[in-house]
Protein backbone atom coordinates (compact mmCIF):
# COMPACT_ATOMS: atom_id res chain seq x y z
CA UNK A 1 0.00 0.00 0.00
CA UNK A 2 1.38 3.46 -1.10
CA UNK A 3 0.10 6.92 0.35
CA UNK A 4 1.14 10.11 -1.76
CA UNK A 5 0.36 13.39 -0.98
CA UNK A 6 -1.90 15.74 -2.21
CA UNK A 7 -1.96 19.59 -2.80
CA UNK A 8 -3.67 19.33 0.20
CA UNK A 9 -1.97 18.00 3.15
CA UNK A 10 -5.43 15.98 4.84
CA UNK A 11 -6.25 15.32 0.96
CA UNK A 12 -4.59 11.53 0.73
CA UNK A 13 -4.28 9.65 -2.73
CA UNK A 14 -3.79 5.91 -1.96
CA UNK A 15 -2.52 3.06 -3.64
CA UNK A 16 -3.68 -0.19 -2.34
CA UNK A 17 -1.30 -2.83 -2.52
CA UNK A 18 -2.71 -4.96 -5.79
CA UNK A 19 -1.97 -8.92 -6.16
CA UNK A 20 -2.21 -9.58 -9.98
CA UNK A 21 -2.23 -13.85 -10.99
CA UNK A 22 -3.37 -15.78 -14.03
CA UNK A 23 -6.75 -14.89 -12.84
CA UNK A 24 -6.83 -11.02 -12.71
CA UNK A 25 -6.21 -9.31 -9.27
CA UNK A 26 -6.80 -8.80 -5.23
CA UNK A 27 -6.98 -6.12 -3.59
CA UNK A 28 -8.06 -5.14 0.05
CA UNK A 29 -9.96 -1.96 -0.76
CA UNK A 30 -10.99 -0.94 2.53
CA UNK A 31 -8.70 -2.08 6.21
CA UNK A 32 -9.65 0.10 9.25
CA UNK A 33 -6.15 -0.46 11.36
CA UNK A 34 -3.84 0.29 8.00
CA UNK A 35 -5.90 3.09 6.72
CA UNK A 36 -6.32 4.68 10.68
CA UNK A 37 -2.51 4.46 10.51
CA UNK A 38 -1.92 6.37 7.29
CA UNK A 39 -4.52 8.90 8.64
CA UNK A 40 -7.53 8.24 7.57
CA UNK A 41 -9.15 8.90 11.05
CA UNK A 42 -12.79 8.04 10.58
CA UNK A 43 -15.13 5.25 10.98
CA UNK A 44 -17.21 4.49 7.64
CA UNK A 45 -21.19 3.90 8.23
CA UNK A 46 -22.15 4.14 5.03
CA UNK A 47 -20.97 2.99 1.35
CA UNK A 48 -21.99 4.17 -1.90
CA UNK A 49 -22.46 3.67 -5.79
CA UNK A 50 -22.84 5.09 -8.22
CA UNK A 51 -22.37 4.02 -12.42
CA UNK A 52 -22.03 7.29 -14.60
CA UNK A 53 -21.67 7.43 -18.32
CA UNK A 54 -18.82 9.86 -20.04
CA UNK A 55 -19.24 13.64 -19.42
CA UNK A 56 -21.47 13.25 -16.68
CA UNK A 57 -20.08 15.54 -13.68
CA UNK A 58 -21.47 15.03 -10.16
CA UNK A 59 -20.91 17.82 -7.62
CA UNK A 60 -19.58 19.50 -5.58
CA UNK A 61 -21.93 18.06 -2.80
CA UNK A 62 -21.51 18.56 1.19
CA UNK A 63 -23.12 18.24 4.10
CA UNK A 64 -23.04 21.13 6.75
CA UNK A 65 -24.29 19.18 9.30
CA UNK A 66 -22.87 15.77 9.38
CA UNK A 67 -20.01 16.66 7.01
CA UNK A 68 -18.57 13.43 5.42
CA UNK A 69 -15.33 12.02 4.90
CA UNK A 70 -15.18 10.06 2.38
CA UNK A 71 -12.52 7.26 0.61
CA UNK A 72 -13.54 7.06 -3.18
CA UNK A 73 -12.58 5.07 -6.09
CA UNK A 74 -13.55 3.95 -9.06
CA UNK A 75 -13.98 -0.02 -10.22
CA UNK A 76 -14.97 0.68 -13.85
CA UNK A 77 -13.10 3.36 -15.87
CA UNK A 78 -12.02 6.62 -15.19
CA UNK A 79 -12.98 9.62 -13.20
CA UNK A 80 -11.51 12.80 -12.87
CA UNK A 81 -11.90 13.54 -8.98
CA UNK A 82 -11.86 16.80 -6.98
CA UNK A 83 -11.90 17.90 -3.42
CA UNK A 84 -12.31 21.91 -2.52
CA UNK A 85 -11.16 22.65 1.25
CA UNK A 86 -14.53 24.73 2.94
CA UNK A 87 -12.44 24.33 6.32
CA UNK A 88 -12.64 28.64 7.12
CA UNK A 89 -9.80 27.58 9.57
CA UNK A 90 -7.42 25.27 7.15
CA UNK A 91 -4.92 27.19 5.59
CA UNK A 92 -5.70 25.76 2.19
CA UNK A 93 -8.79 26.74 2.62
CA UNK A 94 -10.76 27.57 -0.91
CA UNK A 95 -8.41 25.69 -2.05
CA UNK A 96 -9.06 22.57 -4.54
CA UNK A 97 -6.74 19.10 -5.14
CA UNK A 98 -7.89 16.77 -8.04
CA UNK A 99 -6.79 13.08 -9.44
CA UNK A 100 -7.43 10.72 -11.87
CA UNK A 101 -9.20 7.61 -10.73
CA UNK A 102 -9.29 4.69 -12.38
CA UNK A 103 -9.76 0.74 -12.94
CA UNK A 104 -6.61 0.48 -13.52
CA UNK A 105 -4.53 2.99 -11.56
CA UNK A 106 -6.65 1.53 -7.74
CA UNK A 107 -6.07 5.01 -6.74
CA UNK A 108 -8.07 5.50 -3.76
CA UNK A 109 -8.66 9.26 -2.83
CA UNK A 110 -9.23 10.02 1.13
CA UNK A 111 -11.36 13.13 1.95
CA UNK A 112 -11.95 14.67 5.48
CA UNK A 113 -15.05 16.20 6.50
CA UNK A 114 -15.02 20.11 5.87
CA UNK A 115 -14.84 19.25 1.97
CA UNK A 116 -16.94 19.75 -1.51
CA UNK A 117 -16.21 16.81 -3.58
CA UNK A 118 -17.16 15.90 -6.88
CA UNK A 119 -16.04 14.37 -10.28
CA UNK A 120 -16.32 14.22 -14.32
CA UNK A 121 -16.16 11.33 -15.80
CA UNK A 122 -13.77 10.78 -18.69
CA UNK A 123 -14.59 7.01 -19.90
CA UNK A 124 -17.58 5.55 -21.84
CA UNK A 125 -18.91 4.65 -18.17
CA UNK A 126 -17.46 5.06 -14.16
CA UNK A 127 -18.74 2.62 -11.66
CA UNK A 128 -17.98 4.60 -8.75
CA UNK A 129 -17.86 3.61 -5.08
CA UNK A 130 -17.25 5.00 -1.94
CA UNK A 131 -17.39 5.20 2.14
CA UNK A 132 -18.70 7.90 4.02
CA UNK A 133 -17.79 8.52 7.55
CA UNK A 134 -21.58 9.98 8.13
CA UNK A 135 -24.89 8.64 7.19
CA UNK A 136 -27.26 10.57 3.75
CA UNK A 137 -29.17 13.74 5.16
CA UNK A 138 -30.67 15.15 2.05
CA UNK A 139 -31.75 18.29 4.28
CA UNK A 140 -28.07 19.30 5.33
CA UNK A 141 -26.89 18.51 1.83
CA UNK A 142 -25.46 21.38 -0.08
CA UNK A 143 -24.18 22.18 -3.99
CA UNK A 144 -21.44 24.02 -4.72
CA UNK A 145 -20.94 25.86 -8.28
CA UNK A 146 -19.09 23.40 -10.19
CA UNK A 147 -17.44 25.87 -12.08
CA UNK A 148 -17.15 28.92 -10.01
CA UNK A 149 -14.65 31.49 -11.30
CA UNK A 150 -13.06 31.97 -8.22
CA UNK A 151 -12.42 28.96 -7.49
CA UNK A 152 -11.13 27.83 -11.01
CA UNK A 153 -11.13 24.39 -11.01
CA UNK A 154 -9.69 22.96 -14.00
CA UNK A 155 -11.85 20.27 -14.80
CA UNK A 156 -10.84 18.36 -18.06
CA UNK A 157 -13.79 19.14 -20.01
CA UNK A 158 -14.14 18.46 -23.79
CA UNK A 159 -17.95 19.61 -23.98
CA UNK A 160 -20.64 20.95 -21.30
CA UNK A 161 -20.90 18.22 -18.97
CA UNK A 162 -23.70 16.41 -18.28
CA UNK A 163 -25.30 17.89 -14.72
CA UNK A 164 -28.36 17.19 -12.54
CA UNK A 165 -30.62 19.76 -11.45
CA UNK A 166 -29.62 20.01 -8.46
CA UNK A 167 -25.78 20.70 -10.07
CA UNK A 168 -26.52 23.08 -12.52
CA UNK A 169 -28.05 25.47 -9.71
CA UNK A 170 -25.11 25.21 -7.32
CA UNK A 171 -23.71 28.23 -5.49
CA UNK A 172 -21.26 30.33 -6.02
CA UNK A 173 -17.99 30.08 -3.48
CA UNK A 174 -18.37 33.39 -1.93
CA UNK A 175 -21.94 32.61 -1.09
CA UNK A 176 -22.15 29.50 0.55
CA UNK A 177 -21.36 28.47 4.05
CA UNK A 178 -18.33 26.99 4.81
CA UNK A 179 -17.23 25.24 7.98
CA UNK A 180 -15.26 26.81 10.56
C1 LIG B 1 -25.80 10.82 -1.98
C2 LIG B 1 -27.03 9.98 -1.79
C3 LIG B 1 -28.10 10.05 -2.67
N1 LIG B 1 -29.20 9.26 -2.46
C4 LIG B 1 -30.31 9.34 -3.43
C5 LIG B 1 -30.90 10.71 -3.59
C6 LIG B 1 -31.34 10.76 -5.03
O1 LIG B 1 -32.64 10.22 -5.16
C7 LIG B 1 -30.36 9.83 -5.74
C8 LIG B 1 -29.28 10.57 -6.49
O2 LIG B 1 -28.71 11.49 -5.59
P1 LIG B 1 -27.67 12.59 -6.10
O3 LIG B 1 -28.15 13.12 -7.42
O4 LIG B 1 -27.45 13.57 -4.98
O5 LIG B 1 -26.39 11.69 -6.35
P2 LIG B 1 -24.93 12.27 -6.67
O6 LIG B 1 -25.02 13.46 -7.58
O7 LIG B 1 -24.12 11.11 -7.08
O8 LIG B 1 -24.44 12.78 -5.26
C9 LIG B 1 -23.15 12.45 -4.76
O9 LIG B 1 -22.26 13.18 -5.54
C10 LIG B 1 -21.01 13.52 -5.02
C11 LIG B 1 -19.97 12.94 -5.94
C12 LIG B 1 -20.74 13.17 -3.63
O10 LIG B 1 -19.60 13.17 -3.18
C13 LIG B 1 -21.84 12.93 -2.70
O11 LIG B 1 -21.57 11.76 -1.96
C14 LIG B 1 -23.18 12.80 -3.30
O12 LIG B 1 -23.81 14.05 -3.12
O13 LIG B 1 -29.78 9.02 -4.71
C15 LIG B 1 -29.30 8.40 -1.39
O14 LIG B 1 -30.32 7.69 -1.21
N2 LIG B 1 -28.26 8.33 -0.50
C16 LIG B 1 -27.12 9.09 -0.66
O15 LIG B 1 -26.19 8.97 0.16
Amino acid sequence: MEVRPTSIPDVLLIKPSVFEDARGFFKETYQEERYHKIGVGVQFVQDNNSRSQRGTLRGLHYQLEHSQGKLVQVFRGEIFDVAVDLRRSSPTFGKWTSAILSEHNHLQLYIPPGFAHGFYVLSELAEFSYKCSDYYFPEHEKTLLWNDPQLDIEWPITESPLLSEKDQQGIPFSNIEYFD
